[in-house]
């Protein structure tokens, strides 16, 4: 089995890359081998791959950027997908794609499941969405997971966000009214993996779109506070505890783009298709702070 891999340098493609070597060959490719926004070079390497399986993990993550960087943000997570999935289609090949709570606008109550209907609230959330779709209508063997909250010891995200800010500050503030939950990218690569070799054994699992992130909701609030806390037990020298996060109302820490309230997935669907369990956020948190906290990371 050939897989390519896109956005190997991205936290879920850089525990991909750890994750799929045991299951096939593996092309990994990164913004300097090629650019998701060039269409034609996209399309040329698909086909000089000739890949059984394209798993997608590279896009346009600026969340806030996003909204006055629409162009890029819409060739990179909308018309990508597109290209994959019709160069897949035209190989018979199976696309493993990626997507956000954030297609959801977060104003309902109960989790998401995969039947409610997105409603987007933001640029990045609007181009994630028109990209599922875009990969959905281009190619029927598709794997569209959507997660939330990702964080790797490599990478950009909130923990190692809050890590810096518990260094450089005595207090700082934090959103108490989001809810989701922070899922490790090191399990979302497991799963992949998981997951492609069921695909590679059984020809009656159905394709399509699945919620996938960790056990238990939190807010970004408590997210902080358990960061810091771990780092303190730990011995790390901080300015900011966990009791120097300040909850603060969304409306008392403006951005440029809207953040779903309540974005929380529910992900029966995914853990009974498959036969998987997801762990606890907290679980999946210590282990990559302990990662962090040991090493040059921090
Ligand atoms: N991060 C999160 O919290 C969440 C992510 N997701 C989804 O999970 C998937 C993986 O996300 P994650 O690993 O966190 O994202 P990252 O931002 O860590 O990685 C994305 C990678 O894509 C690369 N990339 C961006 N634009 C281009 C381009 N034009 N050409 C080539 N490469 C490009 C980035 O390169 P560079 O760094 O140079 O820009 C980066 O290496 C994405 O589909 C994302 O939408 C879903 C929910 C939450
Ligand atoms: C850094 C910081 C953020 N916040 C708020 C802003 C925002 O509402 C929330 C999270 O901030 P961030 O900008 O780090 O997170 P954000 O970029 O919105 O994270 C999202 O990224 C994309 C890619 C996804 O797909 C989502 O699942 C989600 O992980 O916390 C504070 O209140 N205080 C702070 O000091
Ligand atoms: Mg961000």
């Amino acid at each position: 089995m050939k897989i390519l891999l896109t956005g190997k340098d991205g936290q879920v493609g850089f525990e991909l890359q750890r994750a799929l070597a045991p299951l096939a060959s593996v092309t990994a490719v990164g913004r300097a081998s090629c650019d998701l926004a060039n269409e034609a070079a996209l399309r040329a390497l698909v086909r000089a791959v000739r890949p059984d399986v394209i798993v997608n993990a590279a896009a346009y993550t600026a969340v806030d950027k996003a909204e006055s960087d629409q162009a890029e943000a819409f060739a990179v997570n909308t018309a990508a997908p597109r290209v994959l999935g019709e160069e897949a289609a035209r190989a018979g090949a199976l696309v493993l794609h990626f997507s956000t709570d954030y297609v959801f606008s977060g104003e309902q109550e109960r989790p998401y499941t995969e039947r409610d209907m997105p409603d987007p609230c933001n640029v990045y959330g609007l181009s994630k969405y028109q990209g599922e779709l875009a990969l959905r209508d281009a190619c029927a063997r598709h794997l569209v997971l959507r997660t939330s909250w990702v964080l790797g010891a490599h990478g950009r995200n909130f923990a190692r966000t809050v890590l810096r800010l518990g260094r450089e500050r005595d207090a700082f503030g934090v959103v108490a009214d989001q809810h989701g939950a922070p899922t490790p990218a090191a399990l979302l690569a497991d799963l992949c993996a998981h997951l492609l070799r069921q695909y590679g054994q059984r020809q009656d699992l159905p394709f399509g779109t699945y919620h996938v992130a960790a056990g238990g909701t939190t807010t970004w609030y408590d997210y902080a506070r358990f960061v810091l806390g771990q780092a303190r037990a730990s011995g790390k020298p901080l300015k900011a505890g966990p009791d120097g996060v300040r909850a603060l109302d969304t409306q008392a820490y403006p951005t440029p783009a809207k953040r779903p309230r309540s974005s929380r997935l529910d992900t029966a669907l995914f853990c009974t298709t498959f036969g998987l369990r997801l762990p606890p956020w907290e679980e999946g948190v210590q282990h990559v702070l302990q990662q962090i906290l040991e090493s040059d990371l921090w």
